[in-house]
């Protein structure tokens, strides 16, 4: 089976259907203020009605307080949450509570001693996001076009679903799934032309690579 393509940080309706038609499962909307993808719960509700049905709309949040969910959820119609700050647990099991969605958890990896808390966080989430962790002093907590050592991931098994994240792009990603076994393949900033410009053609090539 084909690994599962999430296409992050869309903010054109053009972006949107390049996505979708070329095979991407899930649609990614950042609702993170310092994002250059960051969109406004306003905007967002406008480009959730381009998604075609069938496709996941996807919600990403760093550390949301229950007034951002809420006021985002009465907006946007998201079929996902994503959370991809230093979230507990704990908070993962209340967000699920409060919008009553499955969420994905993203987990920052750069060492082995990262990968234990994917068991943790498979206990509550739906979803789980492997992505690399950032530096320390990085602006974003995500995005940022940064790769880790596949190698780390090969043999392991989690209780919930997962995808691979972290500098993927057209040309790394089929080699990146073939070593992982990855279900799923997220990216953002490996199919854009700038920061937060997304390129269609880019898209079209990542989603033909992570199927091939
Ligand atoms: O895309 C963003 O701007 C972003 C902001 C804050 C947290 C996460 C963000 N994106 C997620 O980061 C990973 C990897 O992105 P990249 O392909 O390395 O640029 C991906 O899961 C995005 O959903």
């Amino acid at each position: 089976m084909s690994a599962a393509v999430k296409i992050c940080g869309l903010s054109e309706p053009e972006s949107i259907r390049a996505a979708a038609e070329a095979g991407a499962r899930y649609i990614g909307f950042v609702f993170f203020a310092k994002s250059p993808r960051a969109v406004t719960p306003e905007r967002a509700a406008e480009l959730a009605e381009v998604v075609p049905v069938g496709v996941a709309r996807v919600g990403l949040f760093v550390n949301p307080e229950d007034a951002l969910l809420t006021e985002v959820l009465a907006q946007v119609p998201l079929d996902i949450i994503q959370l991809h700050g230093t979230e507990s647990p704990a908070r993962v099991a209340e967000v699920r509570a409060l919008t009553g969605l499955p969420v994905m958890k993203a987990v920052g990896v750069a060492g082995r001693e990262d990968l234990d808390q994917l068991w943790d966080y498979g206990l509550v989430a739906d979803l789980l996001l492997v992505d690399a962790k950032p530096a320390p002093d990085a602006d974003l907590p995500g995005g940022n076009g940064l790769a880790f050592d596949w190698r780390l991931l090969v043999g392991r098994r989690w209780l919930k679903p997962w995808l691979l994240a972290g500098g993927l792009t057209p040309d790394n990603v089929a080699e990146a799934i073939r070593l992982t076994g990855a279900q799923g393949v997220d990216v953002s900033s490996g199919v854009e032309s700038a920061p937060g410009v997304k390129d269609l053609g880019k898209i079209r090539a990542f989603v033909a690579a992570a199927q091939s």
